[in-house]
């Protein structure tokens, strides 16, 4: 298999694309914010902050955010934790050219979940889910490697999210890890 085809995933507009099985697909289809259904599946919600700076955005990603090809972007990763076990990886891109009026609340998030500035601000539009299996040469599976150990399974699944608000693009991938599929409703879950 060419590089080029682990160094990029094949992202589907249909779940039916990945072929997850059933505990996976049913977190990769989750509506609304994942934060939200993570934080009622656990007794301790955490957004670990990994890190957030400038980069390059990553192959497959450039024509997503309405790059031609891959440029400077505002780039922030984060672990989502229940109750100390990692079961998202998160990586969210952004322009380099947007500017602060685009997204005002991104650059100061920390730990706060970009959910919450996602999903309560009404002029954020939400695009459509992408679905893709991804593999050991992918990017974000090094990175989520560097920082988990591990990550020994040959495929991992993965969507991603793109949201608009005046002129700004921000793309949001999750990378969903095994212990995902462990969660449990808590009593507050309705
Ligand atoms: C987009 C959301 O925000 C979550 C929080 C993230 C963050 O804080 O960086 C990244 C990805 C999301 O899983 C959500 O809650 O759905």
């Amino acid at each position: 298999m060419r590089s080029g085809s682990l160094r990029r995933a094949t992202w589907h507009r249909h779940i039916n694309g990945v072929a997850a099985p059933a505990a996976v697909r049913d977190w990769l289809v989750t509506q609304g914010s994942l934060t939200a259904r993570l934080v009622a599946h656990s007794e301790a919600f955490r957004v670990q902050r990994l890190h957030q700076s400038s980069g390059l955005c990553l192959a497959d990603e450039a024509r997503a955010i309405g790059m031609q090809r891959p440029g400077r972007v505002w780039e922030r990763e984060v672990l989502l934790r229940c109750d100390g076990v990692p079961v998202v990886f998160a990586h969210t891109v952004v322009p380099a050219a947007s500017t602060a009026s685009d997204w005002p609340l991104f650059s100061a998030l920390g730990e706060r979940s970009l959910g919450s500035t996602l999903f309560y601000d009404p002029l954020v539009t939400r695009g459509e889910l992408e679905f893709a299996r991804i593999r050991a040469g992918h990017p974000l599976l090094k990175r989520a490697r560097a920082v988990l150990g591990g990550m020994d399974d040959p495929v991992y699944y993965a969507r991603r999210c793109l949201y608009r608000r005046r002129n700004g693009t921000l793309l949001v991938t999750e990378v969903f890890l095994p212990p995902v599929t462990s969660l449990a409703p808590t009593k507050h879950y309705k």
